[in-house]
């Protein structure tokens, strides 16, 4: 009989994209599920999951102890409640993650093969235990530039992030949306009088936007029209934790910095929520190791994984093909705006967006089950 697995989070945003990536390639062929909740225990199984047995409780340490292998979507509030429960109860399984709760403890590895699978070896061979998908907007990133970076040819790198709502969760998705439709509500009948004039039109959404009863109780403030240039936590220092991020996950996925006795490489940027659903988005200043002709960039960064797509910098290419809306739902990180700037030919400019629940979350994690499963 095959090898059981524990899946917690299965039903969440992220552990729904995840479940229906490994129906489509056949994972569950590889494993028995075995089906956890936090408030259903008993209830059944999801029905497509053909005779699996009833929900077991999340929160059982007994029943998670007896998985040799767990994969978890269920949230970082989770893993801190139950993980050292786990390992303290005596488990030695392999427990993979999408929460940033464990990412940078000593004893993780950051998953993302395409771009470290030699990271990840060298953590399975010396019995390195939790696996945890990186953070949405580095992933993304890495799976466009990963030609570059294991090229070598990066100095350092600016990313000034576009972030879509789904980054926030199930919730701020509907907020978005709820915006939008309070907004349109409130001019709508400006809007289907041709003759009304724009900026009568425009007062009425800044008075909408400005309004205490336009829904905002995820992001706090309006989104739809708008922008917040803040993303997860602040440090104190004038950096988010989610631009923090960018440098310390970048190098621990590559394999690099003080801990590998490496030199770290610089990755730093502002990180913006925008009202786009759920592909992240980013705009690069990369300083090159050395003057690379674009025509070689496109090739070394289209060879750096089967998943970057290069697309020509031009207008109706970048319009049709670089944007969340030709992105979303599908597994292809489109690089594109490749330029030399005007600092000089060491400096390059790029753009790229990537669905944050694919690459972001859940692709890292079905291929690490993969992985340990020896089919990948
Ligand atoms: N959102 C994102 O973009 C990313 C999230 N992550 C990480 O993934 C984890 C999960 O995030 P996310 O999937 O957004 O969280 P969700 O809130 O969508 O799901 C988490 C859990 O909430 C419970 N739940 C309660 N009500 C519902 C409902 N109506 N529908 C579905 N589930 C419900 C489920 O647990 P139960 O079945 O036990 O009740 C579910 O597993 C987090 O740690 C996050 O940091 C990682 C990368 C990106
Ligand atoms: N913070 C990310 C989403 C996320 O879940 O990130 P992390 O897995 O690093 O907590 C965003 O808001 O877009």
């Amino acid at each position: 009989m095959n090898q059981a697995v524990g899946l917690v989070g299965w039903r969440g945003m992220v552990g729904s994209v995840l479940m229906q990536r490994m129906r489509d390639e056949n994972d569950f062929s590889l494993f028995q599920p075995v089906f956890f909740s936090t408030s259903n225990a008993g209830g059944p199984a999801p029905r497509w999951a053909d005779g699996a047995a009833a929900l077991q409780d999340a929160y059982d340490i007994d029943a998670l102890k007896k998985l040799p292998i767990i994969v978890t979507a269920q949230g970082g509030d989770y893993t801190t409640a139950v993980y050292p429960k786990l390992r303290a109860a005596g488990w030695d399984g392999l427990w993979i993650d999408a929460a940033s709760t464990l990412r940078m403890k000593d004893d993780a590895i950051i998953v993302l093969d395409p771009v470290n699978r030699p990271v990840i070896d060298s953590a399975l061979q010396r019995g390195v235990k939790n696996y945890i998908g990186g953070n949405c907007t580095v992933s993304c990133m890495l799976m466009g530039l990963a030609g570059l970076f294991n090229s070598h040819l990066v100095d350092w790198m600016t990313c000034m992030t576009y972030q879509a709502a789904s980054g926030g969760g199930a919730q701020h998705m509907r907020e978005l949306l709820t915006q939008f439709g309070e907004i349109n509500g409130a001019v709508k009948s400006l809007l289907d009088d041709p003759a009304s004039a724009i900026l009568e039109i425009d007062r009425g959404v800044l008075l909408k936007q400005q309004d205490a009863s336009l829904a905002h109780d995820q992001f706090g403030v309006p989104l739809g029209g708008s922008l917040i240039p803040w993303i997860d936590k602040d440090l104190g220092n004038g950096v988010s934790r989610e631009e923090w991020k960018a440098e310390a996950e970048t190098n621990k996925i590559l394999g690099r910095g003080p801990a590998f006795g490496t030199q770290s490489t610089p990755v730093d940027g502002l990180c913006v929520r925008i009202g786009a659903m759920r592909c992240h988005s980013q705009a690069l200043t990369i300083k090159l190791a050395r003057d690379v002709p674009v025509d070689e960039v496109a090739d070394i960064v289209r060879e750096g994984s089967k998943w970057a797509r290069v697309v020509a910098n031009e207008r109706e290419a970048t319009m049709h093909e670089l944007t969340p809306v030709a992105v979303t739902g599908t597994l292809d990180i489109p690089v594109g705006r490749l330029r030399k700037m005007s600092m000089g030919p060491e400096y390059l400019s790029a753009f790229t967006v990537g669905d944050q629940l694919l690459w972001g979350a859940a692709e890292p994690l079905r291929r690490m089950l993969r992985i340990i499963l020896g089919e990948l």
